[in-house]
This record gives structure tokens, C-alpha cells and sequence, in this order.
């Protein structure tokens, strides 16, 4: 039986995308294993797929002053080592990357034991967890074709970004039940990043009176972000984060209100919903996420609000502009060609279990 290692974690975003190729891996009869930190938001999305998971060390690698700089290197040795012996013990045919810091050691890992590592990028520019693997990998996707150019050619492979399948397929009744809404009153989702966003949520509250005279609100608050005065508003629902139900509620939804995340826009996309980005500033982040945003902006896919321009009345506005104009959205979105990225991504795995000859059909 061939061996994959998964890796990836830290946010939810570089999580799913491992999770979207689960059913394609489990068809193509690949005993899969899971390498992710101690504690990562990884632990908890993959628990349920009854895949065996080792936790190993994991520092971040930042480019800024924290106190912690003095304390991560350890843990990133400490997580090298782990994923050495892991890598020993398990002797994969193939390891595929979907990044984040924890990734970073077991690429590394596999690399040094000569085994085939894929790493996926979903951002438009390299983040540094990929960039310090590149060299240790046979192939890197990407998801947009800007991305290309930052990634040398001989590795660099446009596939996109895979999708839960199950997101495709969801029941709006079931969402109605689950969120006790009416069915007479259009819903907006409102997906904070797969953390949450403090700077969406609160924006969000501060309108909630007006919004909830027109729509009702599904909100995606993110841990520990939940505002106990607002439980039981009629018309307002507010999640930590939702697993299995996500695919009911997205669609129940008739326009959803977005951080620019790389999985949350291609999902928005594959799905036709009428979206408004609210991208993360380039204050705290590297600014893909405002690259992200303008490049489906300029396709005609989203509306895009900055951080800074971000007034209660701008997002009502933008709001009741997005629901007016929902289907001129869905219409464009539906005319966008769409890749099957499982599909191109497994064939990838899959040659580089063949070309390795690495344990083949034991
Ligand atoms: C703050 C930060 O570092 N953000 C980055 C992070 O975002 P983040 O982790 O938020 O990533 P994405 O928006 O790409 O993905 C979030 C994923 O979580 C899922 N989801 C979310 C909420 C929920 O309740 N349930 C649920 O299942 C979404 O459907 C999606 O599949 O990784 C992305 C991909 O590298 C980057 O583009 C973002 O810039």
C-alpha cells in the first residue's frame, strides 16, 4: 500500500485544502498519516477523520521582534528532530506540504531522508514557511498564475486550490432548522478567516441594529469571539467556527461578507456566492490578502472594502450595493473556468510515488 504524509497547519487554511484531498487519497488507496504541531487548530479538524496524527514541536519563524524569537528555534530544532525519527518510522512514499510553520520541519525532514515532498502555496507571493521548503520539494502548486513567477520553473505547477467537495452539496432547509431562521428573509454569511476577525466582528455589531431590519445574520466569529449580549437576537446567529454544517449555511446564504483568505475566496468562487472581501491589512500581514481581493475584483467576482476604508456606513452601503447586485455577480462567477485541482494534484502525487520507485506495492 503507497504511504502519503500530510502536513500543514496553525490556521485553518492550511488545513481544508489536505482535508479536500482526503476522499481522492482514500479512492486511490493510500494509507494516510497526518504530521501537525501539539496543539494547532490542525489536531482538532483532522480528529475526525480517524487518521493516525503525531503531534511534533512547532516554533514560528518571524521576521519581527517577539521574545519568543529566543525560545522558537529550540522548538523548531526539537520539531526537526520529531519529524526525522517520524520520518524514519513511517518511511512515506510521499509527503504533500499545504504549509504553515509546522510544515516546515517535517518538508525538511523528508527532504533530508530523499523522500518526494509537494508543497502547495495558495497565496499569490510564497509565504516563509514555503520558501524555506522550496528547495527541499520535487513540485509546488499554486493557486493563482501570478504566482509562477516567484517559484522556479521546473517545480512550479498551476492546479489551484482543492475544494471540500461536500461544499458543494449543501441543504438550505437543514441551515434553516440549524439557524431557526424564516425563509422570508435573505441571509448573510459573514466568515471572519478561519480565526476570526476582531475588526469584522466588531464593524459588523456596530450596523447588526439596521442589518437585521432586512436580512438575517449567520456570523463566523472566530474562538473566543463570541458576544454573549447579542445571543438570542432574533434574526442573529453567531459560531465559533462550523465544520460539518458549513456547506448548509453556505447555502442558505444569498451574499457572504469575507476576510480574503486564498481557500475562503476559490470556495466563494466555486460556490457562485455574491461576496464583499474585506481583505487583511498589509499592516498585519505580508498584503496578499489585498492582492487576493483586487485580482477577483478586477474579474468582476467580488467587491472589495480595505481595512482603511471601513466605515459603518460604507459597509451598509457596500452591503445593500453587493445584495442589489448579487446576480450580476453570480452571473460572472458562474463564466470563470474552474480546475480540478484534486484531480491535478493527486496526478502529481502520484508520479512522484512512481518516479521515486520509493516502496512501492508492498
Ligand atoms: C490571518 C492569516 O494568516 N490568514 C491567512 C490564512 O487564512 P485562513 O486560515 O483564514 O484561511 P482561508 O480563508 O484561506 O481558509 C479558511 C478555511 O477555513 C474554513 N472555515 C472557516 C470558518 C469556519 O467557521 N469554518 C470553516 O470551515 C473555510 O471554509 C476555509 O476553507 O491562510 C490563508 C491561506 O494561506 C491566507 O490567504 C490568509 O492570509
Amino acid at each position: 500500500m503507497k504511504r502519503i504524509v500530510l502536513t500543514g497547519g496553525g490556521t485553518a487554511g492550511h488545513v481544508t485544502p489536505n482535508i479536500a484531498l482526503l476522499p481522492k487519497l482514500k479512492e486511490l488507496n493510500y494509507d494516510i498519516h497526518y504530521i501537525g504541531s501539539y496543539e494547532g487548530i490542525e489536531r482538532k479538524l483532522i480528529e475526525e477523520f480517524q487518521i493516525p496524527y503525531y503531534g511534533i514541536s512547532s516554533g514560528k519563524l518571524r521576521r519581527y521582534f517577539d521574545p519568543k524569537n529566543f525560545t522558537d528555534p529550540f522548538k523548531v530544532v526539537k520539531g526537526f528532530s520529531q519529524a526525522r525519527k517520524l520520518m524514519k518510522k513511517l518511511k512515506p512514499d510521499v509527503v504533500f506540504s499545504k504549509g504553515g510553520f509546522v510544515s516546515v520541519p517535517v518538508v525538511l525532514a523528508a527532504g533530508r531522508s530523499k523522500i518526494p515532498v509537494i508543497i502547495h502555496e495558495s497565496d499569490m507571493t510564497p509565504g516563509l514557511a514555503n520558501k524555506l521548503c522550496i528547495p527541499a520539494s520535487y513540485k509546488v502548486c499554486c493557486n493563482f498564475p501570478e504566482t509562477l513567477h516567484y517559484l522556479p520553473e521546473e517545480k512550479a505547477v498551476l492546479t489551484g486550490s482543492p475544494i471540500r467537495q461536500e461544499l458543494l452539496n449543501g441543504n438550505k432547509l437543514e441551515a434553516l432548522k440549524f439557524c431557526n431562521f424564516t425563509a422570508n428573509k435573505p441571509v448573510i454569511l459573514i466568515i471572519g478567516g478561519s480565526l476570526g476577525s476582531t475588526i469584522v466582528n466588531d464593524a459588523i455589531r456596530l450596523i447588526l441594529p439596521e442589518l437585521l431590519q432586512k436580512y438575517q445574520v449567520i456570523h463566523l466569529c472566530g474562538k473566543g469571539k463570541i458576544d454573549p449580549a447579542l445571543t438570542g437576537t432574533n434574526g442573529y446567529i453567531q459560531f465559533e467556527y462550523i465544520k460539518k454544517e458549513l456547506s448548509d449555511l453556505f447555502a442558505l446564504a444569498d451574499i457572504v461578507i469575507s476576510r480574503a483568505g486564498a481557500n475562503a475566496i476559490c470556495e466563494l468562487l466555486a460556490l457562485h456566492k455574491p461576496n464583499l472581501l474585506i481583505p487583511l491589512s498589509a499592516n498585519a500581514s505580508r498584503g496578499d490578502q489585498i492582492l487576493n481581493a483586487r485580482s477577483l475584483e478586477r474579474q468582476g467576482f467580488s467587491l472589495v472594502l480595505e481595512e482603511e476604508a471601513l466605515t459603518d456606513r460604507k459597509l451598509l452601503e457596500s452591503i445593500n450595493k453587493l445584495y442589489e447586485d448579487r446576480y450580476i455577480f453570480m452571473d460572472a462567477m458562474s463564466k470563470s473556468g474552474q480546475t480540478n485541482s484534486i484531480e491535478l494534484i493527486t496526478n502529481l502525487i502520484e508520479q512522484a510515488v512512481k518516479e521515486s520507485g520509493h516502496n512501492t506495492e508492498e
